[in-house]
């Protein structure tokens, strides 16, 4: 009996030894697998941001100068506005080459510095060759150098969102907003960067890196046409182009205390561009402008308005750029807030809504208080739960399966994929001492088609509401803040999220909407800071307190914002913001 016993337990001890080996085994070599993936991905994203950094430094040195006229002539065409550069270019006072080179320069200086460049256009000298043998001017843009954000598609370079599977695909076509500037005479000449996934305030990606913001590079640039902003404010750029499903072309233009539009959506063509998330519901996605004036973004979207376009692509509304409503100067009726229940916005950024409120008002133009109907509702109901409707499947399976993620992408990732049942309990237990956080950790996912729809037919109703308020009111302009606060660092932008409420309320609203820098974050703001509790001192409220503090000196912009379709009139109320308050 003895012998059977010890049989038994020998048998039991060797498959438990049997099995704990080959489960060992199979961990290590589970474990060597990944760490030598993540090893390869490593590899692969610094060699690619290696050949970047080479192919620009080969054009900065094609272009560096030390002839002092030719310096002399490239400083006098960096110094003039875009109007009057297109117009010198049309004229045939300036050669595109002769601009192209002086913005080379300058741009590769500036990335120096601060890594806003992706890459550069390879075929950019050609262009501006062939732009310079032309008989007549072939556009508005005629000889004029652009900035493109990386997640747009040009022939021939890689579209990749900062993450290393798309680095050897190249596009095979241009997006049609770059087919259109091309066609305008428009030379396209660097890629700008961008965060990993877009769906970001700040920029870095494993791929390219982390841009700084030129005001003050321990602070972010802002996301996700970060990349765009940061260039355009370090004088290396004079026209850029982004995207914005979340604030990414309003966000970093505040950051960097630049201009920059949001248009409605299919006002222009999306057609070539990728998305961070694509298929979203009800919070829309658009591509934007970017530039350091008004008359700027205004020429951007008069020269991309045009037939070429609306065949180029049919869904985009077949509207050309209205110039009379542009320059209008009858008084206009606007309506203004200062602050959303659901984020109050640190002391400059309401601030200056109330200097633009009053400049306007000694011009002659009629502001009414207007109060953004349940602001919560629309922030927390609807856009966080559109936003990530997909339970952050998108986010994880398209973008971050077997890559590197990104050090300040980690911050906000949560939010995206955070399993319903700990969502659940840790609202319950939050609920009582930071009602907002429970509030945005309670809200249902959404689980079915019929969810979906729900959701979409609240913000129906939502837009109707609005609109109603704005009705009873008579008005179609608003003012308000640009966001809840200004430029952050980078490793607070996962958890400041909130202050985007400013911005995304338009892309579910989906109203023309644009920023434009007024004033600078001064002493005071930051004395009124210490006082701030923001929503109730919660979590949130303590980083945004955190992350402005000493922000004295950063830009601070406001928003100002139309009816769908009225992209002209949303840039005559920001030209004549930008004119009453000279920053
Ligand atoms: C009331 C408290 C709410 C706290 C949580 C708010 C979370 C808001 C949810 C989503 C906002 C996400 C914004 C992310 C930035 C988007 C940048 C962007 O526009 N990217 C798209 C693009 O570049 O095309």
């Amino acid at each position: 009996m003895d012998r059977v016993y010890n049989l038994i337990v020998d048998s039991v001890n060797t498959s438990v030894v049997t099995y704990t080996a080959v489960s060992a085994g199979v961990l290590s070599c589970y474990v060597g697998l990944k760490v030598y993936r993540r090893q390869q991905v490593k590899k692969k994203a610094l060699k690619k941001r290696e050949e970047s950094r080479k192919a620009l430094q080969d054009v900065q040195r094609s272009v560096v100068t030390d002839d002092g006229t030719t310096a002399a002539k490239r400083r006098e065409i960096l110094s003039l506005p875009l109007p009057q550069l297109s117009q010198q270019l049309r004229d045939g006072q300036l050669s595109a080459v002769q601009v192209l080179q002086a913005f080379q320069e300058k741009a590769t200086a500036v990335n120096d510095k601060i890594n806003c460049l992706t890459e550069p256009v390879p075929d950019a000298l050609v262009r501006a060759q062939n732009v310079d043998v032309a008989d007549q001017p072939l556009g508005l843009l005629h000889g004029v150098p652009v900035s493109i954000k990386e997640n747009y598609n040009i022939k021939g370079m890689a579209t990749t969102m900062g993450v290393t599977k798309h680095l050897d695909t190249p596009a095979d076509e241009d997006a049609v907003i770059v087919q259109v500037l091309k066609k305008q005479g428009a030379v396209p000449f660097v890629k700008t960067n961008i965060p990993q996934t877009l769906l970001s305030i700040s920029c870095s990606n494993p791929v390219f890196g982390n841009t700084l913001n030129p005001v003050d590079p321990t602070r972010s640039p802002g996301g996700s046409s970060g990349g765009e902003a940061a260039l355009i404010k370090g004088g290396g750029s004079l026209l850029g182009f982004g995207s914005d499903i979340g604030g990414s072309v309003r966000t970093p233009a505040l950051f960097c205390g630049i201009c920059g539009l949001k248009p409605t959506a299919k006002r222009i063509s999306g057609r070539g561009l990728m998305k961070g998330s694509p298929g979203v519901q009800g919070v829309i996605s658009t591509p934007g402008v970017m530039a350091r004036d008004v008359d700027s973004l205004a020429l951007g979207m008069k020269a991309l308005l045009v037939p070429d376009m609306f065949q180029l692509d049919p869904q985009v509304i077949p509207v050309p750029f209205r110039q009379e409503i542009y320059e209008d100067k009858k008084p206009m009726r606007i309506g203004y807030f200062t602050t959303l229940q659901s984020c109050p916005p640190t002391p400059s950024m309401g601030r200056a809504v109330i200097m633009a409120k009053e400049a306007l008002e000694k011009a002659g133009h009629t502001l009414v208080p207007f109060d953004p109907p349940d602001d919560l509702r629309a922030i927390v109901d609807l856009v966080t739960r559109l936003i990530t409707a997909d339970n952050g499947r998108t986010f994880s399976t398209m973008w971050l399966k077997d890559e590197i993620i990104d050090e300040y992408l980690k911050g906000q990732i949560h939010l995206w994929t955070m399993p319903h049942y700990l969502r659940k309990i840790q609202a319950f237990l939050l609920k009582p001492f930071w009602p907002r956080i429970a509030k945005v950790l309670s809200h249902r996912l959404i689980g079915s088609v019929y969810d979906l729809w729900q959701r979409m037919a609240e913000r129906e109703a939502y837009i109707e509401q609005f609109l109603d308020e704005l009705k009873k009111k008579d008005l179609d302009l608003l003012l308000c803040p640009a966001l809840g606060m200004p430029a952050c660092k980078p490793e607070h932008a996962g958890r400041t999220l909130a202050t985007t409420a400013y911005v995304t309320l338009f892309n579910l609203l989906n109203f023309p909407a644009g920023v434009v820098p007024v004033t600078m974050v001064t002493e005071e703001d930051d004395r009124l800071l210490d006082d701030w509790i923001g929503y109730g001192n919660d979590p949130i409220d303590k980083v945004i307190k955190k992350t402005t503090k000493g922000a004295v000196g950063l830009p601070v912009s406001v928003q100002c914002v139309a009816l769908p379709w009225q992209e002209e009139k949303c840039l005559r109320l920001m030209k004549e913001v930008e004119t009453l308050c000279p920053v």
